[in-house]
């Protein structure tokens, strides 16, 4: 059985690293290449190496819908042939097992299961990383990754590890976290207290993810209002994620696949970020924070900044997550921040437009954030 063993790879930065280029073009950890999957197999870049395949990590509050999304995205006739990485909590004492299937439409499952007293995103890293590699060993069987993550995970370990494949020297990217939500129970979820004040896994599930399908709304008896008051709720808690409402995870499976959520790219994303008003969190442990500054930054201040927020701590909060444009000075490009935990890297995406208002907008999901504070310690990135 797995412990608390050291780790052989490192999965986190011993010492911080700012990860920022100047080169739109300049691959920075963190940040992989953009090939689209596609359904035949593994693709070659022309030296021999593989792409990186994404994964979707799918997490969720006991009972949510999980499996049943697995399962959903198993039989759909999408083209893909999938892989899947289950981690799940088990009566047993034992050891790790594997072992693959042919799942219905011939895709291929890949069952890990820790049983015992192991958690994905806790003392069995180092066992998930290794289940990982062997799975790639068979790269070419599979486009795309699906991770189930036990209904007690935090999200937030898995994802840096994820999302910085070349710690992992694993050619993966994190695509996207999705949480299934169960709509008839969210909200008595959310209100359960944990001991010495710990953040309740309900909240840390719903700050990570870059989709919540909101799975269930057949059960919820309050009508559109209840399930819009939901929405509302989620949407506090992380101002960025987009909420998909379901029946037995019955979703249109663009919402779950090649979200890249974690590419600083012009996207989707980068638009909303650009749009979304000055929030603050009010009464909540775990929320969400925006801003916006229309002076211009210097990229070494912001580095500089990033590395105290994210490394130092001394806010008396934590940061799970950050995005952000950056309207640095000496180049006519905006720059896009990304941010999980003490990770983030910070590059030049597409150029403003002539009529477009350059400024610096940041989003910050956390805990215990203070805007007026991060408000003011922003100022030290303005460019003199
Ligand atoms: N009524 C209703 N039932 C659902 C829906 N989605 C899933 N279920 C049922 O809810 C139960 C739990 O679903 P699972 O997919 O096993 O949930 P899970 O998150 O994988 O559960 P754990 O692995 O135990 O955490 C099953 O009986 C599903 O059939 C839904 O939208 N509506």
């Amino acid at each position: 059985m797995e412990d608390d063993a050291p780790l052989a790879i490192p999965l986190f930065p011993t010492s911080p690293q700012p990860h920022s280029t100047a080169d739109p073009h300049e691959s920075v950890p963190g940040q992989v290449s953009e090939t689209p999957a596609s359904g035949d197999g593994a693709q070659g870049s022309g030296d021999g190496q593989a792409e990186p395949v994404g994964i979707t990590m799918i997490t969720g509050y006991l009972g949510a819908g999980k499996t049943t999304l697995v399962n959903y995205i198993l039989n759909e006739r999408h083209g893909r042939r999938i892989a899947v990485i289950l981690n799940e909590f088990g009566d047993e004492l034992g050891i790790e097992k594997a072992m693959v299937n042919d799942g219905a439409g011939g895709a291929l499952v890949e069952e890990w299961v820790e049983l015992g007293n192991g958690c994905v995103c806790c003392s069995v890293k180092h066992s998930f990383v290794q289940a990982l590699e062997q799975l790639l060993e068979r790269r070419e069987k599979f486009d795309h990754i699906l991770l189930e993550t036990t209904g007690l995970a935090n999200p937030g370990p898995v994802a840096a590890v994820l999302w910085v494949d070349d710690q992992l020297e694993s050619p993966v990217h994190l695509d996207s976290i999705v949480t299934v939500v169960d709509a008839r129970n969210l909200k008595q979820q959310l209100a359960d207290s944990r001991e010495n004040g710990a953040v309740n896994e309900a909240y840390l599930q719903i700050a990570f993810a870059d989709v919540v399908l909101l799975n269930k709304v057949d059960l919820v008896t309050g009508g559109t209002t209840e399930v819009e008051d939901l929405e509302a709720q989620i949407h506090n808690i992380n101002g960025l994620v987009k909420i998909v409402r379901s029946e037995r995870c019955q979703v249109d499976l663009k919402d779950v696949f090649e979200r890249r959520a974690y590419r600083a790219q012009p996207s989707a994303d980068l638009e909303t970020l650009l749009q979304l008003d000055e929030r603050d969190v009010h009464d909540r442990m775990v929320g969400t924070i925006s801003f916006s500054a229309s002076e211009t930054t210097d990229l070494a201040k912001v580095n500089d900044w990033l590395g105290e927020l994210l490394w130092e701590g001394g806010m008396d909060s934590e940061i799970y997550r950050m995005k952000g444009i950056f309207n640095i000075h000496g180049s006519d490009n905006m720059y896009m921040l990304q941010a999980v935990r003490d990770l983030y890297e910070i590059v030049p995406t597409r150029s403003w437009k002539p009529d477009e208002k350059r400024r610096t907008q940041i989003v910050f999901i956390g805990k215990d954030l203070k805007k007026n504070t991060l408000l003011e310690s922003f100022k030290k990135c303005v460019a003199v």
